[in-house]
């Protein structure tokens, strides 16, 4: 295999379960220091892909290199080169937060802080609290500090915030921007559409085991060049047009209205428009 400055670089994985082609030939590149999601509907390939890319299941076919090797060859040192946080929580009930991320701390050569860990997930008051008596998205805290604590070169996020409350999202997402400005490669997995549009530098859509597009999430699906719909609300009631000049449009209504707009508001089509039209439109070529 060629050697290349990417983190991750996959041509034509494909994963069959027994009745099931799970992943169907997808490529991939993710470049050093980018976080990169990965979107789609239930059952599209996300985890499997993941799963193989982190050595945790075979791939049938197909070229894959991980820190520039091959998962299925992995050993000791690449591992501890990865954090993993699985879509499932493992059981370790008896120990306590303190005791859970020190004693994964141990696995690696130059770990971080457990106390800095813990306080970056927001779990500190939680330090003597026993694992089995954590809530849902206190245990998913828990599992992206246990993800982190051995300082990845490359960290695995498979729906990471499913459970979390809107401050716990926030503050994971500072722990995000925070790993990656120190350099982190970062795969994510999510559901939230809002979650990939403000950390992913690039985003890729599967479905149905293949890759659609990859993108930023300012592009994907021409979303840049997408016209936007300016509303307002007169006397005969609401009023939307589409255009690509929407400065023009409020500089006119402006002046129709002599100053203030009553109701105004110019709008974009959001990623998740934009992600359910590829999915939409998917579905409709099948059909
Ligand atoms: N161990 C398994 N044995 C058989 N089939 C499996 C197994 N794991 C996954 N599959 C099937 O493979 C396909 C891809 O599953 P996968 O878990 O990779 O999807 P996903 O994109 O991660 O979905 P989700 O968003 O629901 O997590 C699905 O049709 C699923 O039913």
């Amino acid at each position: 295999m060629t050697q290349t400055d990417d983190a991750v670089r996959v041509r034509g994985l494909v994963k069959r379960y027994p009745g099931k082609v799970a992943v169907a030939g997808v490529d991939l590149d993710i470049h050093r220091g980018e976080v990169f999601a990965l979107l789609g509907p239930n059952g599209a390939g996300k985890t499997t892909t993941t799963e193989v890319l982190e050595g945790y299941r075979r791939a049938d076919e197909g070229e894959i290199s991980v820190l520039g090797v091959d998962p299925g060859k992995g050993d000791r040192v690449w591992r501890s080169r990865l954090g993993i946080v699985a879509q499932t929580s493992r059981d370790e009930a008896e120990l306590t937060v303190a005791e859970l991320v020190s004693h994964y701390a141990g696995y690696y050569p130059a770990p971080r802080d457990a106390d800095e860990v813990i306080a970056s997930v927001g779990l500190e008051e939680k330090r003597r609290t026993r694992t089995r008596k954590l809530s849902g998205g206190q245990r998913r805290r828990l599992d992206v500090a246990l993800g982190v604590v051995g300082n990845p070169e490359l960290l695995f996020l498979d729906e990471p915030t499913t459970g979390f409350d809107p401050e716990a999202r926030r503050q994971f997402w500072t722990l995000i921007e925070n790993l990656r400005t120190e350099g982190t490669t970062v795969l994510l997995t999510t559901h939230y559409l809002d979650e990939a549009e403000h950390l992913a530098d690039r985003v890729g859509v599967i479905a149905d085991g293949r890759m659609i597009e990859v993108g930023t999430p300012e592009t994907l699906g021409g979303r840049g060049a997408r016209t936007a719909r300016v509303s307002w609300l007169d006397a005969d009631g609401a009023h939307e047009v589409r255009t690509d000049r929407p400065t023009a449009e409020v500089a006119a209504l402006m002046a129709r209205f002599d100053g203030e707009v009553p109701e105004l508001e110019i709008r974009r089509p959001s990623l998740e428009d934009i992600y359910l039209e590829l999915i939409a439109s998917l579905e409709g070529a099948v059909r």
